[in-house]
């Protein structure tokens, strides 16, 4: 049944038991929650929630629940919200700030989406989204809004927009951090680590200024390690180790190759390192990664093909696909945004660990110290993660590895005017990629 056609709307929720009192308050309560805090912009004060003006909370109707597969029911008006709200919120957790720039790109676009509807957090997590954008994207910024308040979120208590990082990251728990100008043709890759740093040098003040103590901050917008690295280097009172640069994609990548090698679904793929920078030097490592419980090795014993395709297919996947679509991976990142954030604030299955790419000081492989480098991690649950020991290396593995970090080291020397480290010089040993450009 369309809206026009209903006398009494109802929203039902998948899941719930059969008999439901759906309230039309619904509606105003969702609403309230939506508190749209468009900053330092004149104009944006255009943004309102228009049904919180006009609604008001009626009385509980009872009434039929449609049923999802009538032709007539489609989108919002097939959920109940069996708002019993006063009860479940007493239930939830502390609200939590989360912000993300770059909000009107197209990884936001799939992420926000997540975020807020409780599949990142949980379901009794409530959360404010804090959006970050400039005055190129600021339009596009209210649509976001729009959309979100339009999606009727329940655990979405709260979204602002602004263009300035000190109001965004006031207090922020989690720091997402998206927006980065990609590479243009011809620029070079000492001039994209410039620019894209001066970005994240601002951003790394603010988050140090403002931002919780103990936020933590994923770093996606390209070149991710050495952005990473320029953000903690600016925020001094903020832990080091709270800092990731995101390379969770490149692992969902690898064990995808992996599974499809071996025959097997891709949840049977375990132990998956990815190495040192995200860029087409990454080290998918198959020395240590596992096929149910096996080494890799032993299952797959074509180990031409590891050291050769399947390492090449996944420093380039991000390549291959753009290719294809014209555009870089956005569904995919967003998805990997999650898995890395789930990583965090779930415990590691017993024996298993998951990648990001976190600062070396203290790193038990000998790994150049002062560089943000992708290794494996292991976390309680809590938002923290401990480095494994238990990794073993063979020619191979450390020769790559050695490699990639000879290029962050050199990605390092570039930004040195951005992290307290003098005068730059950019020596990068050759013009290496972004899994994006090929
Ligand atoms: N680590 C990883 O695994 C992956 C990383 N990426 C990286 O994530 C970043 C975002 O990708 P995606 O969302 O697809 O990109 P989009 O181009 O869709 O969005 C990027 C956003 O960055 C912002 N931005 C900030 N500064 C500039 C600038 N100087 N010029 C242009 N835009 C700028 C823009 O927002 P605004 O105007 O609001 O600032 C824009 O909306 C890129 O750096 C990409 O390379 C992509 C895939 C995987
Ligand atoms: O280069 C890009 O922008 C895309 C990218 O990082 C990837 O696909 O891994």
């Amino acid at each position: 049944m369309a809206v026009a056609e209903l006398t009494t709307p109802t929203w039902t929720k998948q899941g719930l038991g059969s008999s439901h009192l759906s309230y039309l308050s619904a509606r105003t309560s969702s609403c309230r929650r939506l508190s749209f805090r468009p900053l330092r912009r004149t104009h944006s004060s255009r943004i309102s929630c228009s049904v919180n003006q006009t609604a008001q909370a009626p009385a509980a109707v009872e009434t039929e629940v449609p049923k999802s597969n009538k032709p007539d029911c489609f989108g919002v008006f097939c959920l109940t919200y069996d708002l019993k709200a006063e009860e479940e919120t007493k239930s939830w957790k502390k609200l939590i700030n989360v912000a993300v720039s770059g909000a009107a790109g197209m990884i936001s676009n799939h992420l926000l989406f997540k975020l807020a509807s409780g599949q990142v957090f949980g379901p009794d997590q409530p959360i404010a989204l804090k959006l970050l954008g400039s005055e190129r994207s600021f339009q596009a910024l209210e649509g976001v809004a729009m959309e979100l308040e339009d999606s009727l979120f329940p655990l979405l208590r709260e979204v602002q927009i602004s263009i300035d990082p000190y109001e965004v990251f006031q207090d922020v728990e989690w720091a997402l951090l998206i927006g980065a100008k990609p590479r243009g043709p011809g620029m070079e890759r000492a001039g994209l680590l410039d620019i894209n740093g001066q970005i994240f040098a601002e951003q790394g003040k603010a988050l140090n200024a403002v931002a919780s103590r103990n936020v933590k901050v994923i770093v996606v917008g390209n070149p991710c390690n050495t952005n990473a690295l320029i953000c903690l280097k600016n925020a001094p009172d903020i832990p080091a180790k709270n800092f990731h640069a995101l390379t969770r994609l490149d692992e969902n990548r690898a064990k995808c190759q992996l599974a499809l090698k071996a025959g097997v679904f891709y949840d049977k793929v375990s132990n998956v390192t990815i190495w040192g920078n995200h860029s087409t030097t990454q080290v998918p490592d198959f020395l240590n990664a596992k096929i149910n419980g096996l080494p890799v090795k032993e299952v797959i014993t074509d180990h031409k093909w590891l050291e050769e395709e399947f390492t090449e297919k996944v420093q380039k996947r991000g390549g291959v696909l753009i290719q294809k679509w014209g555009r870089s991976s956005a569904a995919s990142t967003a998805v990997s945004i999650v898995d890395a954030i789930k990583s965090l604030v779930t415990p590691t299955p017993e024996g298993d660990w998951f990648s990001s790419g976190v600062y070396t000081d203290g790193n038990p492989y000998g790994i150049a110290e002062g560089i943000v480098f992708s290794m494996p991690c292991r976390s309680k649950g809590d938002g923290d993660y401990e480095l494994v020991k238990d990794v073993i290396f063979d020619d191979y593995l450390l020769k790559r590895i050695t490699k990639t970090e000879a290029e962050l080291l050199a990605e390092k020397r570039c930004v040195a005017h951005l992290i307290g480290g003098g005068v730059a010089y950019c020596d990068l040993p050759e013009d290496t990629m972004l899994p994006g450009e090929m």
